[in-house]
């Protein structure tokens, strides 16, 4: 068997490709690399969500996956929007790295909580309305670009830190750098942070696919991103909203947090809902349900209207 793999040509995307291509090769199925440049690669000048989030960083790929010049696309979990055409699934979601955010700086005595107030660079929607909600004293500089840019910009000393991924900052071994792990509790991650998403055609060969579940997918992970999805699905939040949610496993009971908060840090919702595994779709949507009938779908309408998707 061989299985070409599509991915972004971005150096953490490329990780992800060859953490996938590791796994696949070692149950001995043949592999090869496609680097695929979208959208959101080429356009680093305007903040994503003014390019419009839907599908920046995945329509190039789903185009290949549907022309079959690639088996599957290799993805972020948090970049995927909610919504994947009828055409294409996620076959499988790799084991999710430690999901929360951290507070990255060349002075490690940095905190959040100490007072002091310094410049954060993060471009994250849901990190500058947290950030502006538990800690207002924070200067915030909108900060784009692949991780490697945004250190670049951090040496440079357009900021004092930036506010990313434990998962990506570890992949591109800048962990020296972290000065502050930050509190799920507050931080909480983006839909699917952490996680790798493998996505495919429906029609690729059923032999095909069972080989891909079976070498790439964890189980417990892809419990807990389909509650989360189908949690951001209800509220129809792409990666312009700060919507944020994480999903846990506890034997076979998912308990997963979510919430909403306005754009300027002032309103903030969270909720949490446990649930069988047997159902994590039902869970995810049920807590959505419950946010919005708490205020989110003002809060969504609100940030749409500022946005100008609305
Ligand atoms: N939106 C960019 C992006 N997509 C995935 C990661 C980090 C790794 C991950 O969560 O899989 C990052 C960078 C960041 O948010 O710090």
């Amino acid at each position: 068997m061989h299985i070409k793999i599509g991915t972004r040509g971005s150096k953490l995307a490329l990780w992800q490709a060859y953490y996938v291509q590791n796994l696949l090769q070692k149950g001995g199925v043949a592999t090869e690399i496609v680097i695929i440049e979208t959208k959101g690669d080429k356009i680093l000048d305007r903040s994503l969500s003014k390019i419009g989030s839907k599908g920046v960083f995945t329509q190039e790929l789903e185009d290949q996956l549907r022309s079959g010049d690639i088996d599957i696309a290799v993805h972020s979990a948090k970049d995927l929007q909610s919504h994947l055409d009828d055409d294409f699934e996620l076959i499988a979601f790799t084991e999710r790295e430690h999901a929360n955010d951290v507070l990255v700086s060349h002075n490690t005595d940095l905190s959040l909580g100490s007072g002091e107030s310094f410049v954060v660079g993060t471009s994250s929607t849901r990190r500058i309305a947290i950030l502006k909600h538990y800690y207002p004293h924070i200067k915030i500089v909108d900060m784009r670009g692949n991780l490697q840019t945004r250190f670049r910009k951090l040496e440079e000393g357009q900021c004092d830190a930036l506010l990313l991924a434990y998962a990506g900052v570890h992949r591109m071994e800048y962990d020296e750098s972290i000065a502050e792990h930050l509190l799920l509790d507050e931080f909480t991650p983006a839909v699917g942070q952490g996680s790798v998403a493998i996505e495919n055609s429906v029609s690729l060969s059923q032999d095909k696919k069972d080989t891909l579940k079976k070498l790439l997918n964890h189980e417990q992970t892809e419990i807990c991103l389909r509650t989360e999805r189908a949690f951001l699905k209800r509220l129809q939040g792409g990666c312009s909203i700060p919507v944020f949610a994480l999903a846990i496993l506890n034997h076979d009971e998912i308990t997963i947090s979510g919430g909403i908060i306005s754009l300027d840090g002032q309103e903030l919702i969270r909720r949490s809902e446990s649930g069988s595994t047997a159902f994590p779709e039902e869970l995810g949507t049920a807590l959505a349900d419950e946010l919005l009938e708490a205020g989110a779908d003002r809060i969504l309408k609100d940030i749409k209207t500022q946005n100008g998707t609305l």
